[in-house]
C-alpha cells in the first residue's frame, strides 16, 4: 500500500544547479516522488533493482504516484530510473509465467490503469531515459510527451521477438509519435532501436550524456508550458489522445490477455525467454 510521506528536504536530484531548492517527497521503496518547490515539477523515479521490471507492486506504486502528482497540482512530471543502465526492462516476466490467476488479473488491470493515467494525464510529462527501455519500459517512455535519452542504449517494442503480441494500445501509443509505416515495421520486426536511431526517426527527442542533463532537458520542455493556461493545455492534449484512450476496452483487453498468456505455447515461450535471460 502506497502511503505518501510529505516532508521538506534539500534536493540531491539535479546536482548543484537545483540543490538549494526545497523539495516535497512522497516516496516508497519502489517509487520516489520529489517535487521541486521552485519549478513545481515532480520527478517520479522507479527504483526496483535490478532492472525496474514492472511487477504488480511497482505498477501499484506508479499508479499512486501519478495520482499524487495530479492531486498536488504539480506543473509537470518527469519519469526516471534510479538505475545506471536500465530505465525499465518492461513487464516482469515472472508475473506472466506460471501465474497465479487472481494476481495476473490484478497485474494487467493495474498496468492498464497506469497507462490510462500517464498517457491521459492533463499535466505535462517527460521521460528521462537514462537506461535501456524495452517493451513495457518503452511503453512508459512513449506515454510521456517528450523523451530525452542517454547514448548507446536501446528502446523499442520487442514483443514479436519474444513470440508475443503487443496489445493494441501499446501500438496506438507508438502511433502517437511515429508515422504508421514506421510503427508497422517496428512492431512486426520487434525492433529495438539504438538511442541514435530512435532520435533519427523521432522516437526520442534529444540525446544527452548524463542523467542530470536528461532531467534538465525534461525540465526545460515542461517549462515551455509555463505561460500556457493549464486547463486549455490539458484539454487539448486529452482531446488529441482521446481516440487512442477510448479504443482501450478494458474488460475485453483483460480477457484477451488472460486467455493468451495461459496458452501452452505462450507459457513455453515465456519460460524459454526467461531462462535465456538468466543464462545471459
Ligand atoms: C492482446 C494481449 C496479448 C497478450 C500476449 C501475452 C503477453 C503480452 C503482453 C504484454 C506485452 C509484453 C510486454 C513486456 O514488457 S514483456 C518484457 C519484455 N522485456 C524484455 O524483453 C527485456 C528483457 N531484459 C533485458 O533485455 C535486459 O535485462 C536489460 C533490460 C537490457 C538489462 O540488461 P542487464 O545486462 O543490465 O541485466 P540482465 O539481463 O543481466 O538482467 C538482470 C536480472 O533481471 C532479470 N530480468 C531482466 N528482464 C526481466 C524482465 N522483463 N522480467 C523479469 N526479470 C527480468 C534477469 O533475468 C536477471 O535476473 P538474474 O536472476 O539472472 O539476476
Amino acid at each position: 500500500m502506497f502511503l505518501p510521506r510529505i516532508v521538506k528536504r534539500m534536493s540531491p536530484l539535479l546536482g548543484s544547479r537545483m540543490s538549494l531548492n526545497a523539495c516535497r517527497f512522497a516516496s516508497t521503496d519502489l517509487v520516489r516522488t520529489e517535487v521541486d518547490d521552485k519549478t513545481g515539477i515532480a520527478v517520479v523515479t522507479m527504483n526496483r533493482k535490478p532492472v525496474n521490471s514492472l511487477n504488480l507492486e511497482l505498477l501499484r506504486e506508479l499508479s499512486s504516484a501519478l495520482d499524487a502528482v495530479e492531486k498536488n497540482k504539480s506543473r509537470g512530471m518527469i519519469l526516471a530510473s534510479s538505475l545506471d543502465t536500465v530505465f525499465s526492462a518492461g513487464l516482469d516476466i515472472t508475473e506472466m509465467y506460471k501465474p497465479d490467476q487472481a494476481r495476473l488479473k490484478d497485474f494487467w488491470t493495474t498496468l492498464q490503469e497506469v497507462w490510462l493515467k500517464l498517457f491521459g494525464s492533463g499535466f505535462p510529462t517527460a521521460a528521462a531515459i537514462n537506461g535501456h527501455a524495452p517493451a513495457g519500459g518503452c511503453l512508459l517512455a512513449m506515454s510521456c510527451e517528450y523523451r530525452v535519452m542517454r547514448p548507446n542504449l536501446t528502446i523499442g517494442l520487442n514483443e514479436t521477438q519474444l513470440g508475443i503480441v503487443a496489445p493494441s494500445w501499446f501500438m496506438s501509443t507508438m502511433e502517437n509519435i511515429l508515422p504508421r509505416r514506421e510503427v508497422e515495421l517496428a512492431l512486426t520486426l520487434g525492433k529495438m532501436f539504438s538511442t541514435e536511431k530512435a532520435h533519427e526517426i523521432g522516437l526520442v527527442d534529444e540525446i544527452v550524456d548524463t542523467k542530470e542533463e536528461a532531467l534538465a532537458k525534461c525540465t526545460e520542455f515542461i517549462q515551455l508550458f509555463a505561460r500556457v493556461p493549464r486547463e486549455a493545455r490539458a484539454l487539448t492534449k486529452q482531446s488529441f489522445r482521446r481516440e487512442a484512450l477510448q479504443k482501450l476496452d478494458r474488460d475485453q483487453d483483460l480477457q484477451m490477455f488472460i486467455y493468451l498468456v495461459n496458452q501452452p505455447q505462450v507459457q513455453k515461450g515465456l519460460g524459454l525467454y526467461f531462462e535465456s535471460l538468466k543464462k545471459k
